[in-house]
C-alpha cells in the first residue's frame, strides 16, 4: 500500500472523477443485482403463480432497468478510464522532467532501454490499476455483500451452505497472490533489460557492423529473449495452474447448492424461482471471487510498476542550488581551481587529487596526458557536472555551488569529441542552446564556425533534417555545427574536450582556424593529445594519474625534459617518420 500511498499525489488531485466513476459502478452493481430478484418473480409469480397481468410491468421494468444500466456503465467506464488517463500524463510529465535534472552520476549506470521500459510499460501498468483495480476492488465488496444479503433473505441454511466452500477459495486466491506478484516484477525487469538490449544494440550498429558482430549480438539477444520469454511463461504456468482450481472450487460449491437447494424446492421449503435466483446470486459471488486473481494481478502488476516508477522519482539528486543562489550575473571567466579532489561514485581510488590552477578571463589553459589521466573530469567540475569530494572550484571568486545551475551551465559552453545532434534541421541544432535567437546570429555563428558554406549546400540549407545522431553529416561538419552550437550561447568559458580527434589533419585546421575565432575573449580550456592544438595555451597542465605533473607555457614544458617534452618528441619523432615514408 505504500507505493500508492507515495504516488497519490499525481491521483488524489483527480479523484473527483474516481469518486463519480464508483458511484456509478454502484448503481449498475444494484442494477444487476435486482435481475436474479426479477427473475424470482417472474418464475414464482408468473410462470408458477399464473399472474400473467404482471408480464407488461416486468418487461417495461426490464427494458428500463437495461436503459439506466447502460448509460451508468458509460459514465463509470468513462470517468473511470479518464481518472487513470490523467494521473498517467502527470507522473510521465513527472518523471520526464526528473530524468533531465538527475545528476551524471545516474546516467553513468542507468540503461536507457530501461528508462524507457519504466516510463511506458510501467506507467502503463500503474495506470491499469487506477483506472480498473481500485474500482474492481469497489465492485467486489458489492457483489458480494449484497448477494450475501439477499440470499440470507430467501434460506439461512442453503446460505451457510453455499458459502461453506468459500474459505477453500480464499486460500487458494491468497497463494495465488503471493506467487504472482514477484513473478510479475520478475517480468517487468526482464523487460527492461530486453529493452536496453535493443537500444544499445541500434545505438551501437556501427560497432556491431564493422566488426561483423551481428551473429554475436543476435546471441546476446536470444538470451535476454529467452529470460523474457521463461518469466513470462513462469507468470503463466501460476495463472494456469490456480484457476482450474479456482474453477473447481466454485463448481464444488455450485453442485453442493443445487443438490441441497433441490432437497428444499422438493421438500417446499422455498420456491424454484427462489432457488434459480440463488444460483444467479452465487454466481454474483464466486465469479468475483474467482475474478479476485485478476484484480490481484492489476494489483500485483500496479505495485511492480509503482515500485519501479518510485525508484526515479526518489532518486536523490545531490547537485542541488542553494536557495540564495548567484542567478542572472555574467560571468567574466575567471576560473580557479583549489586542492581539488574527486572520487566518481562507488569508485575508491580518486580521479584527480589535489589540483590548483587559475585561468585569467579570456585566458586558453590546455590539458594534456595520457588517457584516463583527468583532463575530462577536469573539465567536468567546472559546469558542476560531478563535485568534488574536497577543494573548491571558483568562478569569479565565487565556489560554482553558490551559483544557480542555470546562470552557470548556460555560460559555459561545450564541443565534444563526438558531438550529439537531434534529429530536427541544421537551424534548429545550432540555437539549441538559444532557442529564441534570431536567424541572423545562426547564420552568423555557423559562419565563425566555418560551417556557413557547406550547410548552403544542402538541398534545404539550415533546414535541412538530420537523422538520429546527426547521421547524413561526416564528423567534421557536425563538429562544426557543434561549434557554432557552442558560439551561439556566447559563453564566458568554452571547453573545447578532444574536439578536433576525429578528423582528418585538413578539416583539423579548418576546425582549428574557426576555433581561434570563437576562443577569443573567452576562458578556454582545450583537452588534446596533439600537442599541435595547445602549444598556444597562456598554460599547459600536464596530468598523469590525476596529478598535475608539469605546467607552464610551450617554450618553458620544451625544455624541461619533462613529460611534456616526451610526449612532444613522440609526436615530432612520428611526424618525421610519416614525412621520410612519404617522400621515401
Ligand atoms: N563517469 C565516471 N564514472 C566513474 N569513473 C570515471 C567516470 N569518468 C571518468 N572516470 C575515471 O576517471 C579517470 C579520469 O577520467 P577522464 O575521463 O577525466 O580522463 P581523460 O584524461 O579525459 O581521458 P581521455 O583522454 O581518455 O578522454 C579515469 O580513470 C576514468 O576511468
Amino acid at each position: 500500500m505504500n507505493t500508492f500511498k507515495k504516488l497519490k499525489e499525481f491521483y488524489l488531485p483527480y479523484k473527483k472523477y474516481f469518486i463519480l466513476s464508483a458511484i456509478f459502478m454502484i448503481v449498475t452493481t444494484a442494477i444487476t443485482l435486482v435481475y436474479p430478484v426479477l427473475l424470482q418473480k417472474t418464475i414464482d409469480e408468473v410462470v408458477i403463480g399464473q399472474k400473467f397481468g404482471i408480464i407488461p410491468y416486468l418487461v417495461v421494468g426490464y427494458l428500463v432497468l437495461m436503459a439506466i444500466k447502460g448509460v451508468s456503465t458509460y459514465i463509470q467506464q468513462y470517468t473511470g478510464d479518464y481518472f487513470g488517463i490523467i494521473a498517467m500524463y502527470k507522473i510521465r510529465e513527472k518523471l520526464y522532467e526528473k530524468l533531465q535534472f538527475l545528476p551524471f552520476r545516474y546516467y553513468d549506470n542507468a540503461k536507457t532501454g530501461d528508462i524507457m521500459s519504466r516510463l511506458t510499460a510501467d506507467v502503463q501498468g500503474f495506470r491499469q490499476f487506477l483506472s480498473f483495480g481500485f474500482s474492481e476492488i469497489i465492485r467486489f465488496v458489492l457483489f458480494v455483500g449484497i448477494s450475501i444479503v439477499v440470499m440470507f433473505s430467501y434460506s439461512v441454511s442453503l446460505t451457510i451452505v453455499t458459502i461453506l466452500a468459500l474459505p477453500f477459495l480464499i486460500i487458494v486466491v491468497n497463494k495465488f497472490d503471493k506467487q504472482v506478484h514477484p513473478a510479475f516484477r520478475a517480468v517487468r525487469k526482464s523487460f527492461g533489460h530486453l529493452n536496453t538490449k535493443v537500444q544499445e544494440n541500434i545505438s551501437g550498429i556501427n560497432t556491431v557492423k564493422s566488426l561483423s558482430k551481428e551473429d554475436f549480438e543476435i546471441d546476446r539477444f536470444h538470451t535476454f529473449n529467452v529470460d523474457y520469454r521463461d518469466r513470462n511463461v513462469h507468470n503463466s504456468n501460476i495463472w494456469a495452474k490456480y484457476f482450474p482450481l479456482m474453477e473447481f472450487i466454485g463448481n464444488a460449491c455450485i453442485i453442493l447448492l443445487l443438490s441441497y437447494g433441490g432437497y428444499l424446492v422438493i421438500n417446499d421449503r422455498i420456491l424454484p424461482g427462489q432457488l434459480v435466483a440463488f444460483y444467479s446470486l452465487v454466481g454474483y459471488i464466486i465469479f468475483p471471487i474467482m475474478n479476485l486473481g485478476f484484480i490481484i494481478n492489476i494489483f500485483s502488476q500496479g505495485k511492480a510498476s509503482g515500485e519501479r516508477l518510485l525508484e526515479i522519482l526518489e532518486e536523490p539528486n545531490e547537485i542541488k542550488e542553494k536557495e540564495n543562489a548567484e542567478r542572472d550575473v555574467t560571468l567574466k571567466g575567471d576560473v580557479e581551481f583549489k586542492n581539488v579532489t574527486l572520487n566518481y561514485p562507488g569508485d575508491e581510488n580518486a580521479a584527480l587529487k589535489n589540483i590548483s590552477f587559475k585561468a585569467k578571463p579570456g585566458s586558453v589553459i590546455g590539458l594534456i596526458g595520457a588517457t584516463g589521466s583527468g583532463k575530462t573530469s577536469i573539465t567536468q567540475l567546472i559546469p558542476r557536472f560531478y563535485e568534488a569530494v574536497s577543494g573548491e572550484v571558483l568562478i569569479d571568486g565565487i565556489n560554482v555551488k553558490d551559483y544557480d545551475l542555470n546562470t552557470l551551465r548556460t555560460q559555459i559552453g561545450f564541443v565534444l569529441q563526438e558531438s550529439f545532434l537531434f534529429s530536427s534541421t541544421i537551424k534548429a541544432n545550432i540555437a539549441y542552446g538559444r532557442p529564441d535567437v534570431s536567424m541572423e546570429d545562426i547564420v552568423n555563428a555557423a559562419k565563425r564556425a566555418d560551417a556557413h558554406n557547406f550547410i548552403m549546400e544542402l538541398p534545404d540549407g539550415y533546414d535541412t533534417l538530420l537523422g538520429e545522431r546527426g547521421m547524413g553529416l561526416s564528423g567534421g561538419q557536425k563538429q562544426r555545427i557543434a561549434i557554432a552550437r557552442a558560439i551561439c550561447i556566447n559563453p564566458s568559458i568554452l571547453v573545447l574536450d578532444d574536439a578536433t580527434s576525429a578528423v582528418d589533419m585538413e578539416t583539423e585546421f579548418a576546425i582549428q582556424k574557426a576555433m581561434r575565432e570563437v576562443m577569443h575573449g573567452r576562458t578556454t580550456f582545450i583537452i588534446a593529445h596533439r600537442i599541435s592544438s595547445l602549444k598556444h595555451a597562456d598554460e599547459i597542465l600536464v596530468l598523469e594519474d590525476g596529478e598535475i605533473v608539469e605546467r607552464g607555457v610551450h617554450e618553458q614544458l620544451m625544455t624541461n625534459n619533462g613529460p611534456y617534452e616526451r610526449i612532444y618528441n613522440i609526436q615530432f619523432k612520428d611526424q618525421q617518420a610519416i614525412l621520410q615514408s612519404q617522400m621515401g
